[in-house]
């Protein structure tokens, strides 16, 4: 359960009613997510969500925020609206905590992707790319390659408390990346930049967790299913395909971790849907894909080394991604033949 700050009803009741927004009916904690605290809240005439902002995120950066999240919801892209307050402006803080508050979308996410699925989540990531060149709202990335540096350095040779030899590898890991590193040559622009499986609902999914994928077609829901893209709040500005190589290394894979070319090919195709990956962007991906395993490798293994007190969360394991880092930097052509 993400709740590292606990909110009382009295907090939520007077959000809904200072705000003149509803009246309050329940409100509960959510289980999942890692980075902040979330709260589903149910008014008599809505449901909102409660974003309460723990790390990563300053309050001087949730104007952006505000602004791409209002900007991608006008151009169509099925993401939280802000909610504004009395005020008519978004609301931005709760009980005094640096915060947001959005609408709920529907649907659910799928647990095993399929390709169709997966071209989904290429379309949904292009359309995103499209819709905000241009932004005036700016925000670097605080994950960027050279903060990697950093939080290898924090985990520091604490990370053999994981498994052996592990800050070594990534060391090595890192090393290499850096050397390759694509980023100076290819288009900018803003990215989501967590766009795991996690991140994406279809309308219709979910069953598949339940009843099986064989007793309900919605199981496996196509491209078209696309209801919500959720939590923006790693976006910044980046290389635009290193967000598509977010994607290839947290969706191009079975249940057993093992990579699905069919998975990949149809994520790259449904983001050529939307906007054409120039060939140095595609000749990019190999390498923006180990730096993508790598970033996820690192920062959680970072949470799981400085677990906070108190939170209710549940920690993701820091080496689930270790296989595909290494067969990202084994096997380049396995990205690349994907993306030709
Ligand atoms: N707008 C939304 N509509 C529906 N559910 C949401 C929405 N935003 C968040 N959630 C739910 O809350 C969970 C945690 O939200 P998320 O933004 O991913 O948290 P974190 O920032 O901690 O990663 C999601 O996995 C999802 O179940
Ligand atoms: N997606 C990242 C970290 C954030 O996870 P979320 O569940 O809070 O979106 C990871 O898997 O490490």
């Amino acid at each position: 359960m993400a709740v590292f700050t606990e909110l009382s009803r009295a907090d939520i009741d007077a959000l809904l009613t200072d705000n003149e927004l509803d009246a309050l009916v329940d409100y509960t904690g959510v289980e999942e997510g890692t980075e902040n605290t979330t709260y589903l809240v149910d008014g008599a005439r809505a449901r909102y969500v409660v974003s309460v902002f723990e790390r990563w995120v300053e309050p001087q950066d949730i104007p952006f925020f505000v602004d791409l999240l209002t900007r991608l919801s006008d151009a169509g892209v099925p993401c939280p609206r802000p909610v504004a307050g009395r005020d008519g402006r978004a609301i931005t803080s709760v009980a005094g905590r640096p915060a947001l508050v959005t609408s709920f979308l529907p649907g659910r996410p799928v647990d095993d992707p399929a390709p169709e699925a997966c071209r989904g989540c290429g379309r949904v990531l292009a359309h995103i790319h499209r819709v905000t060149e241009g932004m005036d709202s700016h925000r670097p990335n605080m994950l960027s390659l050279t903060d990697w540096y950093g939080l290898l350095d924090a985990c520091g040779t604490r990370l053999d408390t994981i498994a052996d030899g592990l800050h070594a590898e990534l060391a090595r890991a890192l090393d290499r990346i850096a050397a390759a590193w694509p980023g100076d040559d290819l288009p900018r622009g803003v990215i989501h930049g967590d766009l795991f499986p996690d991140n994406l609902f279809f309308a219709g999914a979910g069953a598949a967790t339940t009843a099986g994928p064989e007793a309900d077609p919605a199981a496996h829901p196509t491209a078209d299913d696309v209801s919500g893209v959720i939590d923006f709040f790693f976006a910044a500005h980046e290389v635009l395909a290193y967000d598509l190589a977010v994607s290839l290394a947290s969706w191009a894979f079975d249940g057993r971790g093992r990579f699905e070319p069919a998975r990949a090919r149809a994520m790259v195709a449904g983001y050529g849907e939307r906007r054409t990956l120039s060939p140095a962007e595609a000749a990019g991906l190999p390498v923006l894909t180990q730096g993508a395993a790598l970033r996820f490798t690192l920062t959680r293994a970072y949470d799981w080394l400085n677990p906070k007190p108190d939170a209710r969360i549940r920690p993701k394991d820091p080496l689930a991604m270790m296989p595909r880092l290494r067969l990202f930097l084994d096997q380049p052509r396995a990205i690349a033949d994907a993306c030709g």
